[in-house]
């Protein structure tokens, strides 16, 4: 699996303010959504495009093109709704489907409850978005769900990852040179709940507020 954690003070930055617990909901939104921008650019250096012929106001050369079939967003429900709108903005033309998972916070057990994908993911290249990678529970289930859909390459977005969810991932998922994980920061641990440290709290609540 390749690792790679943007290190730029504008993101540490960005960061910083996400962690602030007074940073309210419409600006912790607008951070998540920037700092996309700057995962996605990251995460997608290895997009597959094909060559497409151009007529320029000069001369004709040829130029690159996202290629068939088209990426594939996958947000993680609900804090990775929140990392949809920055990852389309710079695909337009990527499909996006979704994924409805959820974390028993005793148990840790990972339930999915919603799913909108395509039926066949042979050969797609796929983005999965979730801005916490905690004990990889998630991640693990998500990777493993688009897998038996067909899904050849995945590449996943998150904000913050803790050591315990990368070693997890490294240990739950054959096949990782498939796998790719992009980070806006590492942090250090996990608390006794599993919560990252030092963290943001519950991202989804800090985007949506809190779930009942
Ligand atoms: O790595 P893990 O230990 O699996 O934890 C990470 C998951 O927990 C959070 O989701 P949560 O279950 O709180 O759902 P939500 O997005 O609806 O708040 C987060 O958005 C990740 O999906
Ligand atoms: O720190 C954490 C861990 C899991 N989910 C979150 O939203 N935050
Ligand atoms: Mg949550």
């Amino acid at each position: 699996m390749r690792i790679k954690v943007l290190n730029h003070p504008l993101v540490d930055h960005k960061i910083t303010v996400l962690r602030d617990k007074s940073t309210p909901s419409p600006i912790f939104r607008q951070l998540v959504d920037e700092l996309v921008t700057l995962l996605a650019y990251e995460a997608t250096r290895d997009i597959r495009v094909e060559s497409r012929e151009v007529e320029t106001p000069v001369a004709k050369t040829v130029g690159s093109h996202i290629a068939s079939p088209r990426p594939l967003i996958v947000p993680i429900l609900r804090a990775g709704l929140g990392m949809l709108e920055g990852m389309t903005r710079l695909i337009p033309t990527a499909e996006v489907g979704f994924l409805g998972m959820a974390r028993n916070e005793e148990t840790l057990d990972i339930v999915t409850y919603a799913e909108r994908l395509p039926e066949d993911l042979t050969g797609r290249q796929v983005y999965v978005l979730d801005p916490m990678l905690a004990t990889g529970g998630t991640l693990i289930e998500a990777i493993k769900f688009l897998r038996a859909r067909g899904a050849e390459h995945i590449t996943c977005v998150c904000v913050l990852g803790a050591p315990e969810g990368i070693e997890a991932l490294e240990k739950g998922i054959d096949g990782l040179e498939n796998v790719d994980l992009f980070l806006a920061a590492q942090d250090e641990r996990l608390n006794e709940k599993s919560y990252i440290v030092p963290g943001l709290g519950d991202a989804g609540d800090r985007l949506y507020g809190v779930a009942h």
